[in-house]
Formats: structure tokens, sequence, C-alpha cells
């Protein structure tokens, strides 16, 4: 039987995710996905894509029957207002977060921060996104250190956010500092009253060394992606 189900892909700067009903994974290449879909029997893709590695023309290149939907971000989907002017210019990715956290969270603050290729946060009140910041990633850091400075070495993240005694430690734990400082000026003004989600690959580290409630969803991206696909399917 073919599935009505879409199958859900994540279309990041690091890598290819996908999500399909309760499951999730990551794919290396067209072939991967290839058996994905024949496994799935799937009929439908909607892909939330940063970058031009997949796009619905790749797609659609590689699977001619399956219809492929791209998500675009859109000024009062779902009632979220976005704090872009330009909302063509916000990554869908951080989109389709905050999409999610409203689902899950309709009232009050949420701030959502996703721990990829780049670090983003964003802050929205009730269905209001207020704004967000976007800064490197934690290997995204660590690389440009070691790229830069010649002396530095490239490290190993291990988690801890103490002070360091060696180059190592240093670097790993102030790269996670900083992270972990940031949501948490964040948060502070908010006082108490935000729910916090966290995701991305490198929601793991940050969650161990937050010193604030939150909750981690490494699939809120899909959560998101199936808010839009209801959205688009109720308006047809
Ligand atoms: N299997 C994996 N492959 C690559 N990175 C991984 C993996 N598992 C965890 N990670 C971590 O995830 C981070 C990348 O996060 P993520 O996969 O969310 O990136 P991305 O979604 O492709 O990037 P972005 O959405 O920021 O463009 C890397 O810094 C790495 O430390
Ligand atoms: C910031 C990233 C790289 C995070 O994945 C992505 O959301 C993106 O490419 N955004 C476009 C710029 C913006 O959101 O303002």
């Amino acid at each position: 039987m073919v599935s009505d189900q879409p199958l859900f892909l994540d279309s990041g700067n690091t890598r290819l995710k996908w999500g399909y009903k309760d499951r999730t994974g990551s794919i290396e290449d067209s072939s991967e996905l290839t058996a994905l879909i024949r496994q799935f029997n799937i009929s439908n893709i909607v892909l939330a894509s940063v970058t031009q590695k997949w796009t619905p023309a790749t797609l659609s290149g590689l699977f001619p029957s399956i219809l492929v939907r791209s998500a675009i971000v859109e000024q009062g989907l779902d009632g979220l207002m976005l704090a872009y002017k330009d909302e063509s210019s916000l990554g869908v990715d951080r989109w389709l977060n905050m999409l999610a956290a409203m689902h899950h969270s309709p009232t009050g603050f949420k701030v959502v921060v996703s721990m990829g290729t780049a670090m983003t946060i964003d802050v929205v009140d009730s269905n209001r996104h207020i704004g967000g910041y976007i800064v490197p990633g934690l290997l995204t850091q660590a690389k440009s250190l070691h790229q830069n400075a010649s002396a530095l070495p490239m490290v190993e993240f291990s988690g801890g956010a103490e002070l360091g005694g060696n180059t190592q430690d240093c670097i790993n734990h102030g790269i996670l500092r900083s992270a972990v400082a940031l949501v948490e000026a964040t948060v502070a003004p908010l006082a108490g009253q935000a729910m916090v989600f966290v995701t991305g690959g490198d929601a793991g580290y940050l969650s161990n060394s937050l010193g604030v409630e939150h909750k981690v969803n490494r699939n809120l991206i899909f959560d998101g992606l199936k808010t839009y696909w209801l959205a688009k399917h109720r308006d047809g």
C-alpha cells in the first residue's frame, strides 16, 4: 500500500535527516534515501532545506512519481507573526522549530535553541516572534579556532563547561560555556516564565550544562513540518 503520510526531510548544513511517523534518522546519500522511500512506500515528501544540496528539483529528478513540497516561510501561518520584515530571509528550520514550539506551548514565552552547524536562538511571546540570535555552532567554533590559530588543536567535544587547565579543556569548555551563557542571558529577563526548547545535533552538550529548566526535543523540526503539512492540507 502507498503511504499518504509524507516523508519529512530536513536538509541542514551538515547532514540530511528524515522523519516518518514516529521514526527518525539521518541519510548519507541518495541510495539510502531510495531505500527509505521503498521501505515505507512513500508517495509524498515535505522538505525543509537551508542549503542547495537537496531541493525539490533534485528530489523530483530522482523520484519523478513522488509529490515533493518544500516548506516556505510564511508570515502568519498558524498565527505565528515573525519579527523579520522580509520573512523569506528567515531560515526555514528556525521557523519550523518555532511553529512546533508554539504548537507544544501556545501561550507564554518560548525560547527555541538549535545546536547545529550554527547555533540559533529565537524568542516567541505567545504567537509573536520577538527576534533571535545566530552564532557559530560548537563544532564550527572549534574548527574555526583550529583553522585560524596555529597553536590550537582540533578538539573532540566531551562536555564540561568549568574553567580549563589545559588547551583542550580551555577550548572545549570555553565554547560550551559561551553557548550556555548566551541561552541563560536570553532567558533571564523572561523571569522564569519561558519554556525553553533545545534541539539540533549538539543539543545534548548544551543540555548537560544548562542552568535553566528546558526540554530537549531533537525532532522539533519534524513536529514543525507536520504542523506545516497539516496547515497546507487544511488550506487545500
Ligand atoms: N551523525 C552525526 N553526523 C554529523 N554531526 C552529528 C552527528 N550526530 C551529532 N552530530 C553533531 O551535530 C552537529 C550538527 O548538528 P545538526 O545535525 O543539527 O546540523 P545541521 O542541522 O545539518 O545544521 P544546521 O541546521 O545548523 O544547518 C555537529 O556539530 C555534530 O557535533
Ligand atoms: C542560521 C541557519 C544556518 C541555521 O540552520 C539557517 O536558519 C539559515 O541559513 N538561516 C538564514 C538566515 C536567517 O535565519 O536569518
